[in-house]
């Protein structure tokens, strides 16, 4: 197998730096791995631009080690250079894995080895907004900002609890704080004023494995939870709610799939949307599943799909 190893030394996890070359190392003699070709990010960005300079078959895997970030910039890589053919597999080195947790990714060397051994290749849709392409989750609104304000030193030293700290420090700013905005697909059109909306392709955001219960990685839609506006009690239900994925029966929520989506702020605000737990500018956006789009390498016994 050659393959393409796309690292991102400062991601979440700094052990599974440690242990990346165990696995590289044990694929090598088992005579998986026979040709390796290594590039370690440094930048926002590199990931894309090194895999724009390959071309599909060149490769028989690319392998995406870092988080829901890293994993973000190579299905942009992969989408932007056309490499559909070539299966992607990741190594969760994030702080929160969202997507390799959706897809029961294992994080121990003897898991990850079977995995790139044994795995089943499957083919995944990708989100398009605006002119880039998401593999988990677009969102804006109350705290989904988060992800991109702490930074890179604090989420490597602290993992998720430099989240938390950021979180705590984001709330008193922006407990009340509500958005109007439309969302049109289709003839429909929805306006409210919002706390926060998230567009999905997993079920998984955030660290809340069931923010999306009937999200299907493979299934053309995305699942679309908006949480409205409502009085402060209400609000703190829905969240508690959230844990165990019952929110979306709750009156203030509307939650619906649909494969195009247009949202657009209803005043002249500037409101951020998080990519992938990466900032990915300011509405207004249009997005579009791109079903199938490329393929990924998960374990045999990975129940999603
Ligand atoms: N060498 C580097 N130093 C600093 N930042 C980097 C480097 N290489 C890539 N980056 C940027 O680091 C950011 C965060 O990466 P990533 O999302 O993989 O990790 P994480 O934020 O810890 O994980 P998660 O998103 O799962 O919580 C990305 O925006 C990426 O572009």
């Amino acid at each position: 197998m050659r393959v393409k190893i796309i690292n991102n030394p400062s991601s979440g996890k700094i052990t599974v730096q440690k242990y990346l070359h165990t696995v590289v190392g044990k694929l090598v003699l088992d005579g998986v791995f026979k040709y390796i070709d290594t590039f370690n990010t440094s930048k926002k960005f590199d990931a894309t631009n090194e895999l724009l300079n390959i071309k599909d078959g060149e490769y028989d895997l690319i392998l995406a080690v870092g988080g829901d970030g890293t994993l973000n910039e190579v299905v942009n890589g992969v989408m932007k250079a056309k490499l559909n053919n070539t299966p992607v597999a990741l190594i969760p080195a994030g702080t929160v894995n969202d997507f390799g947790n959706y897809l029961s990714i294992p994080n121990d060397v003897d898991g990850l080895c079977n995995m790139i051994k044994n795995g089943k290749i499957i083919d995944v849709d990708v989100g398009r907004v605006n002119n880039n392409y998401f593999a988990n989750v677009a969102a804006a609104g109350f705290l989904t900002d988060v992800p991109f304000k702490a930074s890179v030193d604090a989420k490597t030293t602290f993992g998720k609890f430099a989240y938390y700290a950021e979180a705590v420090k984001e709330l008193q700013r922006q407990i009340f704080n509500s958005i109007s905005l439309e969302f049109k697909y289709y003839d429909k059109s929805i306006i409210c004023d919002t706390y926060l909306f998230a567009v999905l392709n997993t079920s998984s955001t955030g660290g809340f494995r069931s923010f999306a219960p009937h999200a299907k990685i493979n299934d053309g839609r995305f699942d679309v939870c908006i949480i409205k506006k409502s009085d402060i009690l209400d609000a703190a239900s829905i969240f508690l709610k959230i844990i165990r994925g019952e929110h979306i029966n709750d009156e203030n929520v509307i939650y619906f799939q649909t494969d195009k989506l247009c949202v657009r702020p209803l005043d002249s605000s500037q409101i951020h949307i998080d990519i992938d737990g990466e900032d990915g500018g300011i509405l207004p956006v249009e997005f579009e599943v791109i079903p199938k789009a490329m393929k990924f390498l998960v374990p045999k016994n990975c129940s999603i799909v």
